[in-house]
């Protein structure tokens, strides 16, 4: 990935993670895609009172593109908040994969500006789509 294009990524998902609503775990994560049509958007986890209502980073993200009228990923940055890599979780790799080739790279970024490229087939290898 161009390193301007995951700096813009990267600043625009810092500033979804800082709105991020996440009283009950205090973990903060911020999330931006990339499509193919050029665009970023960006999302963040939204909690919620009764816990499994919560939603994380990337859904936020992925329902902002889709409600835009984009639905073709070109690349995905998550943002944690602290200096390990926050990997998506199980249901929000299946989402990813919902829109996104299996060679297209999750950037996954810390607080301390560490970062690590892995893909979308990596994180769910023989992922169930009914597309083509
Ligand atoms: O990749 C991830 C992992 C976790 N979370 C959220 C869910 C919950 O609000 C909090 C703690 O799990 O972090 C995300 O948004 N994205
Ligand atoms: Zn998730």
């Amino acid at each position: 990935m161009d390193t301007e294009i995951e700096q813009l990524l990267t600043e625009r998902a810092h500033v979804a993670q800082k709105n991020a609503h996440a009283p009950y775990s205090g973990f903060q994560v911020g999330a931006a895609i990339l499509t193919h049509d050029n665009q970023i958007y960006s999302g963040c986890n939204v909690e919620n009172a009764a816990y499994p209502q919560g939603q994380c980073a990337e859904a936020s993200a992925i329902g902002a593109m889709v409600s835009h009228g984009s639905k073709n990923i070109k690349a995905v940055l998550i943002a944690s908040p602290n200096n390990d890599y926050c990997f998506p979780c199980g249901g929000c790799r299946q989402k990813i994969a919902e829109f996104a080739d299996d060679e297209i790279p999750v950037i996954l970024v810390t607080q301390g500006a560490q970062s690590k490229t892995v893909t979308v087939g990596e994180l769910l290898p023989y992922a169930f789509r009914l597309k083509p």
